[in-house]
């Protein structure tokens, strides 16, 4: 492809991100890799270049833009040699109107900047910036140096003691240690959030939220693989990934119970009062991570904030109910708002009187409203929130 077919074709994945995002479509991911898939005549090369050019046009813009080609014309202001190439040839964008929209740069639509007004200019600007591979190594398994030693180019990460930081571009699927279940994908922060639970062999351990288990799994690890631990979601398919990431790990502990949106107390009738631990790893906006799906910012709406701090403060009142006396509640969400993070974990206080706030231990993030935050800018890690109650006794 020559320089400017790239330009038009990340014009044309553009357009199809910006219409999914207003409708609720796929991600741009995903779109991207459904593109090549049709467009054989695309090298490596191509495909990282149109993906460059496409969300380096997503990253700059922050409110969603009327199209593909102002997206474009934006990453342009910053990058003038893409002007010259909307030149009207075979296959290259058309040339350029005096009076075309031009996609201004920004951090978020501005009601979303509004909501994030706790962190400077500079943190926001962060959560727009490439996210590193993390994986964290399985204790059940192996050990870091040792996997330090296996896979070229590994570095310790800062602060997770079980994490590792990869060279760009490196091919996962392609390594024995992640088929053999010795490492697994996950940010550096969710290791913390991990981390932040305490969880210990043969405690009886609830994860509320578990999604495809990421952190039930770094639970489990830490438990030593000897417990309970009950992983619990709403979504069928998220949490049928569970199983088999579980036997590649070596976990035997998990228990995963799928549950009906507003029938889960039924559901979970079995464990109230039960638990040393329950962690809440909320549904959320997500603010916290851009860095991986930056036009995620053009589909939130204020609406669908509001529904989720509804829905957090609903799970959290469940998840009180099944903490033993003295147990411990950990509440985290990948979002920087704080109606979701700090201003939710203090609801929930304000409704359980009786509960007292736990310190977070993890070496890293700062203190912030009755927990600890977790930036890109600071941390280099996804964007939490995360906080502990205590169970009266
Ligand atoms: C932030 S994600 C969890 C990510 C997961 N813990 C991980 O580490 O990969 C939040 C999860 O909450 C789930 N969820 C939404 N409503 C729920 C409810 N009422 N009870 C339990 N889980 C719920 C969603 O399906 C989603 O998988």
């Amino acid at each position: 492809m020559t320089p400017a077919a790239r330009v038009q074709a990340a014009i044309d994945l553009l357009n199809e991100t910006i219409a999914a995002a207003g409708a609720g479509g796929a991600a741009a991911d995903t779109l991207i890799a459904r593109y090549f898939k049709t467009r054989r005549y695309a090298g490596s090369k191509d495909r990282r270049a149109v993906r460059d050019l496409v969300y380096a046009a997503i990253r700059r813009a922050g409110e969603r833009p009327v199209s593909g080609r102002a997206a474009m014309l934006g990453l342009a202001v910053d990058q003038p040699e893409i002007r010259d190439l909307f030149d009207g040839s075979d296959h290259a964008p058309a040339t350029i109107d005096p009076g075309e929209l031009v996609a201004r740069a920004g951090v978020a639509p501005a009601w979303l900047v509004a909501k994030l007004d706790t962190l400077d200019s500079a943190e926001q600007q962060a959560l727009l910036g490439r996210a590193p591979l993390d994986l964290r190594v399985n204790r059940l398994k192996t050990d870091r140096e040792t996997m330090l030693a296996e896979l070229p180019g590994a570095e310790p990460t800062p602060h997770a003691p079980d994490g590792l930081r990869m060279p760009e571009g490196t091919q996962l699927e392609a390594l024995t240690a992640y088929a053999e279940g010795r490492i697994e994908v996950q940010d550096e922060g969710s290791q913390l959030l991990a981390l932040a639970c305490e969880a210990r062999a043969g405690m009886m351990v609830i994860d509320l939220c578990a999604g495809a288990g990421g952190k039930t799994l770094a639970l489990a690890a830490a438990m030593k693989n000897d417990g309970r631990l009950i992983a619990c979601d709403t979504d069928r398919r998220r949490l049928g990934n569970l199983a088999p990431r579980a036997v590649r790990a070596g976990v035997t502990i998990v228990e995963p119970k799928l549950l009906d949106p507003d029938r889960e107390r039924e559901a979970l009738a079995d464990f109230v009062k039960q638990a040393d631990i329950v962690l809440v790893d909320a549904p959320c906006s997500g603010t916290g991570t851009w860095r991986r799906n930056p036009e995620a910012r053009w589909r939130l709406t204020r609406a669908r904030v509001e529904k989720l701090v509804m829905l957090q403060q609903h799970v959290l009142d469940i998840a009180a109910s099944m903490v033993k006396p003295g147990g411990a509640l950990v509440y985290a969400v990948c979002s920087l708002i704080d109606d979701e993070g700090a201003g939710g974990f203090d609801a929930f206080l304000t409704r359980h009187p009786k509960w007292t706030v736990d310190p977070v231990t993890i070496p890293a993030g700062v203190a912030h409203g009755k927990g600890r935050r977790l930036t890109p800018l600071h941390d280099g890690t996804d964007g939490f929130f995360v906080a502990r109650a205590r169970a009266p006794c």
